[in-house]
């Protein structure tokens, strides 16, 4: 695929069954992430991958957390937080690791962090694996964040979900005219 095929051609893929990408392709998937744009070379960002009975565990992380703020939650959300991890083989936790820097803010190592994962979702896309970028409650949950060892400076940007898709969504290119406009030439 070349590379205009793919920035215009990939989607995400909701449903995801195995396989999960191999070792080979999990390596250039984060190969790709940490050739995002990095403002300062500061790479401010790192991985939680996480396959097998660490969904389930993870699944776990999601009910304990929900629990915390709401003791009574509701068995159908208990089986819906067990299940979530469990849509994809594989998940990679994309996580922002915010540094102190007198020129770079916090906003641009997020940024830098978020073009990251796209890599991922890109890398993955070019060698036919599926995959799908989810956030949600669970991604802004303190007691997540601690669970999975993250520091106080760190925020997570995104689960990305990887694994085959049985089809691809079908998905219109969006025109630019809206959202592109010439500004200042006379
Ligand atoms: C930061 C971020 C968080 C997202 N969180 C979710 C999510 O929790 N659930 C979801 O269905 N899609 C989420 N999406 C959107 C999907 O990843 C996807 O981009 C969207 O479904 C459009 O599909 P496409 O990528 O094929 O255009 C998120 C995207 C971003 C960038």
């Amino acid at each position: 695929m070349n590379a205009l095929d793919l920035l215009l051609k990939r989607v995400s893929s909701p449903v995801l069954d195995e396989p999960a990408p191999t070792a080979e392709q999990l390596d250039l998937i984060y190969r790709a992430a940490l050739r995002a744009p990095d403002h300062g070379g500061l790479r401010p960002y790192r991985f939680l991958q996480i396959e097998g009975d660490g969904r389930e565990k993870l699944g776990q992380v999601f009910v304990d957390a929900a629990r915390a703020e709401q003791a009574d939650i509701s068995e159908q959300e208990v089986q819906k937080l067990l299940n979530a991890p469990l849509r994809a083989p594989l998940i990679i936790v994309a996580i922002a690791s915010l540094q102190p820097h007198p020129k770079v803010p916090a906003v641009e190592q997020q940024l830098a962090a978020g073009c990251a994962a796209h890599g991922i979702l890109l890398a993955a896309f070019a060698q036919g694996v599926d995959a799908i970028w989810r956030s949600g409650a669970m991604a802004f949950n303190s007691q997540v964040m601690t669970r999975l060892g993250l520091e106080a400076n760190e925020q997570i940007i995104g689960f990305i979900y990887l694994g085959k898709a049985r089809k691809h969504r079908v998905v219109p290119c969006p025109q630019p005219g809206e959202f592109v406009q010439k500004w200042g030439r006379r």
